[in-house]
């Protein structure tokens, strides 16, 4: 443990039980090294032996060895009511998972012992006793997930007390209070918590308390850092929230907020400094996109909007930051829209590289053509690129030049068994002379590309690796129909990077053209090719 709380990762098996994921044994493996990275003591792996996935990691992992330093847990359940626990085949895939942790999920509502086990309360008891007892026996440190800890502890507070110092009593090293339902709020964890501690001291019983939170009302992480100030020493959760349901509590939030705001040093600084690189590397692992507006991680998380907040954040960023985003390895962004005033395109350009502190004329300027390009339908929020093309237009003069458009047409062929494909024609000029390129595409977009690709990669070779990435349309006031107004986000990726352009048009191909000759001036300029 690297702090004075255990950090409990359930990614692999509570994460993986999230709608739309599914997660193979080699992604497993991918994501372990993540799961270390950002400090994790403690990785559940799956449920041997219930799922035959998770049979196969756990026989990976015994033959490959993979973990630097952080412990093993598999995961499963007590013992069958009625059966013993030698001859109980679930318990006997936990142990042949060779995990040197196993976590045992126990009930520990008493109305979940008569309706979902349909066993009686005693029976449940010798269960969680039998199955604890007879692990500890065979050498593995045994957990327990107190399943429905805290609506069991309301309904009949005895009987859920009574199966945690049953778990103890039998071994267990750590008993977990579970928020499974996820409807608790932080004053209810905190009491109960405190209860079972208090509990635990009165039996003169030694454990560690943990937390595992659900976030459908949306406390989970609330919930585990009450549970962590009522005396758990143990928090469960996983990457980005991922889990059953609306999710876990996000362990990454937890530690980043336990570190950073109660002074418990969960994880190493390093291990804090890497959190927001993780949620990025685990999400695209488990291919989900990164939810942008993610406390400390998402790419929003210090993404600044407002005039007056850049307005006070060029004299200290710490005024409309509550860290610095550093600690989490993330960065201070400002979005530029026409919610800027001067400051924010000040610190915009600084971030661009551009120092327009003694510029105040190019600063109005570009915020008066920000705000009103904002009011005939552009957008700059995630348009980076056209922003930097604004900016260096304005303090420059003039715009960066590689060619001159002389004309472009497109036209889709169909008939009525459908459409043919579509074709168009680009004539430009650059400083080799002129050239007149025809480009097929599945679409007339797709053919301006690729004509306008042609004429431009044979003088400029260093467009060879770049590529149109996504293409996202947007129909500004659709009451117009036909005549409505269209703008278009066009996203590039090179070596260089990624970069997004706008344009706006009456239809999407005018639209279309405008953020692809922009993307393509803007992979020229990222690229180093000095302008004409
Ligand atoms: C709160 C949580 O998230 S716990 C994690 C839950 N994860 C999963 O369920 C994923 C993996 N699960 C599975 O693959 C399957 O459900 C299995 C293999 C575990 C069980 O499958 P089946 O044998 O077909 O049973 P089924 O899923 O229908 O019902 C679960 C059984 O486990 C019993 N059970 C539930 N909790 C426990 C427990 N803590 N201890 C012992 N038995 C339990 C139920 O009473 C039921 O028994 P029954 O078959 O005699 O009615
Ligand atoms: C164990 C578990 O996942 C829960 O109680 O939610």
């Amino acid at each position: 443990m690297s702090g004075d709380v255990l950090v409990y990762d359930t990614t692999l098996r509570d994460g993986a039980q999230q709608e739309g994921m599914n997660l193979s044994v080699a992604d497993k493996l991918t994501l372990l090294p993540m799961l270390e990275a950002y400090g994790a003591d403690i990785i559940e792996g799956g449920w041997p032996g219930a799922i035959p996935r998770d049979t196969e990691f756990f026989r990976e992992i015994a033959a490959t060895q993979p973990l630097t330093r952080a412990r093993l847990a598999a995961f499963g359940a007590t013992r069958k009511a009625g059966v013993d626990v030698e001859d109980d085949q679930q318990v006997a895939a936990l142990l042949a998972s060779e995990a040197p942790i196993i976590t045992l999920v126990a009930k520990s509502d008493a109305r979940h012992v008569a309706k979902a086990l349909r066993t009686t309360e005693e029976e449940n008891l010798r269960m969680v006793r039998d199955t604890v007892a007879y692990l500890v026996e065979q050498g593995r440190e045994v957990m327990v997930d107190l399943e429905h800890f805290f609506d069991g502890a309301d309904y009949d507070r005895d009987y859920t007390f009574a199966v945690a110092v049953e778990a103890v009593r039998a071994g267990a090293s750590t008993v977990i209070a579970c928020d499974t339902n996820g409807g608790a709020l932080p004053d209810g964890i905190l009491a109960r918590v405190g209860e079972l501690s208090a509990l635990l001291d009165e039996e003169g019983l030694t454990a560690t308390i943990g937390i595992h939170a659900h976030n459908d009302g949306e406390m989970a992480v609330a919930n585990t850092l009450a549970a962590v100030t009522a005396g758990a020493a143990h928090i469960q959760g996983t990457v980005n929230g991922y889990g059953e349901r609306t999710g876990n509590a996000n362990i990454l939030t937890a530690i980043a907020n336990l570190h950073l705001k109660m002074g418990r040093k969960v994880v190493t600084d390093d291990q804090l400094a890497d959190l927001s690189r993780v949620s990025h590397a685990v999400a695209e692992i488990v291919n989900i996109a990164p939810y942008r507006r993610q406390p400390y991680t998402g790419v929003s998380a210090f993404a600044h909007k407002a005039g007056l907040h850049a307005s006070a954040i060029r004299v200290d960023a710490d005024l409309y930051q509550h860290i610095d985003p550093a600690r989490v390895g993330n960065d201070m962004r400002m979005i530029v829209s026409d919610m800027a005033g001067r400051a924010s395109i000040e610190l915009k350009a600084r971030e661009l590289g551009l120092d327009l502190s003694d510029r105040p004329d190019v600063l109005s300027e570009v915020t008066r053509r920000i705000k009103e390009a904002e009011a005939l339908g552009y957008t700059y929020d995630a348009t980076d690129a056209s922003v930097e093309l604004l900016i260096r237009e304005v303090a420059f003069g003039e715009r960066l030049s590689y060619f001159d458009i002389e004309s472009w047409t497109t036209h889709l062929s169909g008939s009525s068994e459908g459409s043919h494909g579509a074709e168009a024609v680009v004539k430009l000029s650059t400083g080799a002379g002129r050239s007149v390129t025809v480009g097929e595409g599945v679409g007339p977009v797709d053919a301006l590309d690729q004509a306008l690709r042609g004429g431009l990669c044979s003088v400029y070779p260093e467009l060879e690796d770049c590529e149109l990435i996504d293409f996202k349309v947007r129909i500004l006031d659709p009451s117009a129909a036909t005549r409505a107004t269209t703008r278009v986000i066009i996203s590039m990726s090179s070596p260089a990077g990624i970069w997004a352009t706008v344009g706006l048009g009456r239809d999407i191909i005018e639209a279309s053209w405008e953020a692809l000759t922009d993307g393509y001036i803007y992979g020229l300029f990222k690229a180093g090719v000095p302008v004409r």
